[in-house]
């Protein structure tokens, strides 16, 4: 991976800004934006044209003690891991007042040799130094009892207001590493159990007590009823139809006629570019690119299957790596960004409805007429007739759903299990269908076509997320397409329940009983 990297990723490295002038001289820093690297020596340094020897350059950064530049070869490298900052001090006249251009030519594993081309205004050391100030963060260890301390001083000090509930955790503040910066504390949202709900699924079977994270009264209370339905039906039937994760880069070219040349090219070449995207992980699978061509843009929607995580951040970073291939092995890419928005992530769209973002996933069952009356007390065509004008309700919205509720338990589930929230803008698409058999039971069908979910990565190991997924058994490898099957069947439960309210008019009345909290709260 990036044996090559083009300028525009390689300028990344260089923080903009940074340029200063010092009491010996000049600096600047470097961060690695890309992955983990080293530098093995410096070929070349030139400022405005002018050369720098080795010996000019100090290397300072917050994990080692300072080092000459010229002291740095292959068998004596810096470690350059992803994410850390090196200041380079230089000893000379400080620069003049205004923009300068640096040139700097480093040897470097795995990059090779590279060469580093920016532009920065230079800025008088004191506006540097004024701008720490804001939010306190411990740069060797922000998740500490001391480091939130601090951060609660502040905030107390801006607001007045010193927090009583956000801490403690039921967990260590270590365990939110990799999920929240400048953290202070944790929201605690009520969790309530709901089920058991049968589900029979090709790889969820059985019986599954349902963990739903919510502060909306009667949410918990009605999925609760549309399970007990269900399971008076004998189990909801689900199913994964497809799975695919997707980041979608684009490319300007020359014109129209180049980017449909540039498609054909990439599409003879899916060979090579799957073994530079799947190199970056164990898990990503590139399985298709889709093109899109408009003017002289050329979108590619990459789309992969992610193992059991739900995968953004993975192909996101394999989608890199091949274009990173690309932009070495085609000539006339004039820019390239790395998403166009037809993700399409945390946006609802139709292109996700039609084409799968994540897990498509249905559930579907016969209800018998005497269970509906039972249960729910409606008849299965008050339920088929609000369905039939609920559709032509959501034509009109224009809404990317023709169901009624799929987000609450969604959002309950997202909340509980770790999921990443701003996904159920994509999640929550719900297609739903539903008939009358010849028997004059209700049969129903909903799909989720852009459900976005892990069992592995992003917030499913936090210790209070993992224990919902466990208390499903989904948590860990092997387990994303159980989870989907649980989720969408929780879904329908949610459906019915809420259908036969609005049918049998009781859904203000339950609101009023569960659902309304006029205290004030302490
Ligand atoms: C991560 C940064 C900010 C680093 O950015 P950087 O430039 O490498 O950071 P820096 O170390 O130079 O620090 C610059 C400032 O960033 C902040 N900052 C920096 N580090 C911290 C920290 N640890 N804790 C708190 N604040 C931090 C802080 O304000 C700091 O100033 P300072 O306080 O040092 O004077 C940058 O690379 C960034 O913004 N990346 C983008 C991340 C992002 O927006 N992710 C969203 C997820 S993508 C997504 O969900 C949606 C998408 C894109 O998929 C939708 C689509 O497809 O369209
Ligand atoms: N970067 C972005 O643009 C965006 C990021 N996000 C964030 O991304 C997060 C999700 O990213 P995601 O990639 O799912 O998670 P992670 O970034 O947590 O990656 C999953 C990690 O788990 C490893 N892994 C171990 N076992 C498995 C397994 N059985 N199946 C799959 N992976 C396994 C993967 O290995 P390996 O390293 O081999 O792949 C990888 O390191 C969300 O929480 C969200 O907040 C959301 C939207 C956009």
């Amino acid at each position: 991976m990036f044996s090559l990297i083009p300028n525009a990723l390689l300028k990344q490295l260089y923080t903009r800004g940074s340029l200063c002038n010092t009491a010996e001289g000049f600096c600047f820093s470097l961060k690695n934006r890309l992955t983990d690297a080293r530098f093995t020596g410096l070929h070349s340094a030139r400022i405005d044209g002018q050369s720098y020897a080795a010996e000019a350059f100090t290397l300072h950064s917050a994990d080692a003690a300072p080092r000459s530049v010229a002291d740095v070869t292959p068998a004596c490298p810096l470690d350059f891991p992803l994410r850390r900052v090196v200041e380079i001090q230089a000893t000379g006249a400080p620069l003049s007042p205004g923009r300068h251009h640096l040139e700097i030519v480093l040897q470097t594993e795995p990059f090779g040799k590279i060469t580093l081309r920016v532009e920065d205004d230079v800025r008088p050391v004191a506006t540097i130094h004024s701008e720490k100030k804001g939010i306190p963060r411990d740069s060797t260890d922000d998740y500490t009892t001391a480091a939130l301390t601090e951060r609660w001083r502040y905030l107390e000090q801006k607001t007045g207001h010193a927090p009583r509930h956000l801490a403690p955790a039921a967990y260590p503040w270590a365990a939110a590493r990799g999920n929240c910066e400048n953290l202070i504390g944790v929201a605690q949202v009520p969790v309530g159990v709901a089920g058991p709900l049968r589900i029979n699924g090709e790889h969820a079977q059985g019986e599954f007590l349902i963990p739903l994270a919510t502060t909306e009264g009667s949410l918990v209370a009605s999925y609760n009823r549309g399970m007990k339905l269900i399971n008076a039906c004998g189990g909801v039937t689900c199913t994964v139809m497809d799975d695919a994760m997707q980041r979608a880069p684009v490319f300007e070219l020359a014109d129209a006629r180049a980017a449909r040349a540039f498609v054909q090219w990439v599409q003879a070449h899916g060979a090579e570019l799957k073994a530079e995207a799947e190199a970056t992980s164990h898990y990503a699978r590139l399985h298709t690119i889709e093109p899109y061509l408009v003017g002289r843009l050329a979108f590619l929607r990459f789309n992969f299957t992610t193992g059991d995580a739900a995968g953004q951040n993975m192909v996101t970073k394999a989608t890199l790596a091949a274009c990173n291939w690309l932009i070495y092995n085609y000539d006339g890419i004039e820019h390239f960004y790395l998403e166009s928005n037809m993700a399409t992530d945390k946006k609802p769209s139709q292109l996700n409805t039609l084409q799968t973002r994540g897990k498509r996933v249905t559930a579907e069952l016969t209800i018998p007429r005497a269970v509906l009356r039972e249960v729910l007390q409606v008849e299965p065509e008050q339920i088929d007739r609000h369905s039939r004008i609920g559709q032509v309700g959501a034509w009109q919205a224009g809404a990317n759903n023709n169901g009624l509720h799929s987000v609450n338990g969604l959002a309950a589930l997202f909340i509980a299990t770790g999921q990443d929230v701003a996904c159920l803008a994509e999640s929550s698409a719900a297609i739903t269908y539903s008939e009358i058999t010849p028997a004059g039971d209700l049969y129903g069908s909903i799909t989720l076509p852009s459900l976005v979910v892990g069992t592995v990565g992003g917030g499913t190991g936090l210790p209070t997320q993992r224990e919902c997924l466990e208390l499903m058994g989904c948590y860990g490898p092997d387990q994303v397409y159980k989870f989907a099957e649980i989720v969408v069947g929780v879904i329908a439960a949610g459906e019915l329940s809420l259908a036969a309210a609005i049918s049998s008019l009781d859904w203000v009345a339950s609101h009023e009983s569960l659902g309304r909290n006029r205290h004030t709260g302490m």
